[in-house]
């Protein structure tokens, strides 16, 4: 079965406890649920992985480029502004990605402004919140469907 990756980064196990009115009210756990059922709807399998560790999310992207993932969708959180190390393992899997900010990084303080993803993702959707996670699938599975 042809299978999608969400990454999420730094803190994000925290939505839906702290700060709705920048990151909404939804858990991490609700946002998956709800990707993981459009996706099976489609029949693709989601998987889903948060860390708060930039080495273990390095580990996570190496691995999807063996373990069947053909995209990935990645909230790198604060990790977007730093990591070049994450930056090095997408290019490393070679694998298609969409960078998710659920708030508009644009509109907030200035270190939020630059990222180290968007030169290399297919896509960047930020500050439309968990409908942000859903419309990268949207485009996710279209690709999929009708690859280039
Ligand atoms: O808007 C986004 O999705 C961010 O990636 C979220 C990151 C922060 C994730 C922290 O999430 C929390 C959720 C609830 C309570 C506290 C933090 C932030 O560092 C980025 O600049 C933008």
């Amino acid at each position: 079965m042809m299978q999608i990756l969400v990454i999420h980064g730094p803190n994000l196990n925290l939505l839906g406890t702290r700060e709705p009115g920048v990151y909404g009210s939804q858990t991490l756990a609700q946002i998956d649920a709800g990707l993981a059922e459009m996706a099976a709807v489609a029949g693709i399998e989601l998987k889903s992985f948060q860390s708060n560790h930039e080495g273990a999310l390095v580990d996570r992207i190496q691995a999807a480029g063996s373990d069947g993932c053909q995209f990935i969708i990645i909230n790198p959180a604060a990790y977007t502004h730093t990591s070049v190390a994450m930056v090095d393992a997408l290019a490393a899997v070679a694998l298609p990605f969409v960078e998710v900010h659920l708030s508009n990084i644009h509109k907030r303080e200035s270190f939020r402004h630059h990222s180290f993803f968007s030169a290399r993702a297919d896509g960047v959707i930020c500050g439309l919140g968990a409908q942000g996670y859903q419309l990268a699938l949207a485009y996710a599975l279209e690709k999929l469907k009708r690859p280039v």
